[in-house]
């Protein structure tokens, strides 16, 4: 299959048609160019360690009679199973965003409770232990996140949340998942962990951030100051160093900028590289990059081992799914990856959702809690919470 609509066994559906078709417990992901939804569970793909998981995926999909294979991976293997499955069916259209814009809101229904693990005084805390350790370790950067559990009056359909992620996100990486024990995860990433196409590698790492501002002045002028903020340059440059140097051995040619670009979410400002690559073995799959890559220092920290120890200790609640990636597979190995943030896992009456940031010796406990509570606003939105309120 190419990575076309037109490609082979995929119909070329409607975009917005793709969005009305999915079902919790399905995969989708919307980007700029495509529109993907994997459609049923024919089989679960069960290998635990993500490499020789794109290994079965490619054994699986050589005999499959869909194109893909598709899921999510954790935040960490040893914790978590990954979910990739071998769908029922597979339908592929162009970009749903033109269409989704000019859709309605959908009802999420009537949250009737919040609570915030941890408490926001704790994450403040572990903010600043974790500045005290990065000021006198081997760390440069960890990440830190805390989860937002929502009570609603009645089961939520992620159908509902997706559409209202999809309407509102025309620049974001739109996905929905199914995860083991039935619940789903479903979000609004800008981030693409990497994507692989013929010989063609692309990555779009992001890390730097600041909240959006309904007035234009001040949003400009929060923007231009990421831009010229040292302490996000070099959040930044820790990422961007690490998925070059991830990539490399993958490539012939990899090209990055040296300054990051400013990329605007409907609710964040951040930091973003283009990476682009042409590979060495064109037969190298996009699952494989993403169990190379995954975690970058965009949802762990640099050094890997030692952020992922520390963030273990100070975040009092299992990331799961989230800060791990969700994407497809294909037979030629060609695929998309996203990394799984701005997300919250749906199960029944009850949603929780993440949001983190990178921490370095510089990094102000109030301004990171606040980047927390900003990002949230991604899946406040798509719930349809009055942002005055939250
Ligand atoms: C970890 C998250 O976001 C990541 C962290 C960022 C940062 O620290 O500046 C920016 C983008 C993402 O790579 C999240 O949204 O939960």
């Amino acid at each position: 299959m190419t990575l076309t609509p037109e490609g082979a066994g995929a119909r070329a559906d409607a975009p917005v048609k793709l969005l009305a078709a999915y079902e919790a417990g399905d995969f989708f992901l919307a980007t700029e160019r495509r529109t993907v939804l994997a459609a049923g569970t024919a089989e679960i793909l069960t290998e635990p360690d993500p490499v020789r998981l794109g290994e079965q995926a490619t054994a699986a999909l050589a005999e499959a009679r869909v194109p893909i294979a598709a899921g999510v991976l954790p935040f960490d293997p040893a914790r978590h199973p990954s979910r990739v499955v071998l769908p029922r069916s597979v339908h592929i259209a162009g970009s749903a965003h033109p269409g989704a814009a000019a859709l309605t809101a959908r009802d999420v229904g009537i949250a009737i409770g919040t609570r915030p693990v941890p408490r926001p005084s704790r994450h403040r805390e572990a903010v600043a232990r974790a500045v005290s350790e990065l000021r006198h370790g081997e760390l440069r950067k960890v990440v830190l996140a805390r989860a937002l559990d929502v009570e609603f009056a009645d089961p939520v359909r992620p159908e509902a949340i997706l559409h209202n992620l999809l309407r509102e996100n025309p620049h974001g990486y739109t996905f929905a998942a199914g995860l083991p024990g039935g619940s789903s995860l479903v979000g609004t990433s800008p981030e693409l962990l990497v994507a692989k196409e013929g010989d063609r590698v692309f990555a779009y790492p992001h890390a730097g951030s600041a909240p959006r501002h309904a007035d234009p002045a001040t949003d400009r002028a929060a923007g231009e100051a990421l831009l010229a903020s040292v302490k996000d340059q070099e959040e930044h440059a820790v990422l961007a160093e690490a998925v070059v140097e991830t990539l490399r051995p993958f490539c012939r040619k990899l090209d990055a900028p040296t300054v990051p670009a400013l990329v605007g979410t409907p609710t964040m400002w951040h930091l973003g590289t283009t990476v682009t690559g042409e590979l060495l073995d064109r037969d190298v799959t996009a699952l494989r990059l993403a169990a190379a890559l995954h975690p970058t220092p965009a949802v762990c920290g640099t050094p890997t081992g030692a952020a992922r120890e520390l963030l273990g200790r100070l975040e009092p609640f299992d990331r799961r799914y989230y800060a791990g990636a969700a994407g497809w597979v294909d037979a030629e190995g060609d695929g998309e990856w996203v990394v799984s943030i701005r997300c919250a896992e749906v199960a029944h009456t009850a949603l929780r959702l993440y949001a983190g940031g990178g921490i370095l010796a510089a990094s102000d406990p109030e301004a990171e809690l606040a980047e927390t509570s900003a990002k949230f606003q991604t899946l406040f939105r798509a719930m349809g919470f009055d942002p005055e309120s939250t």
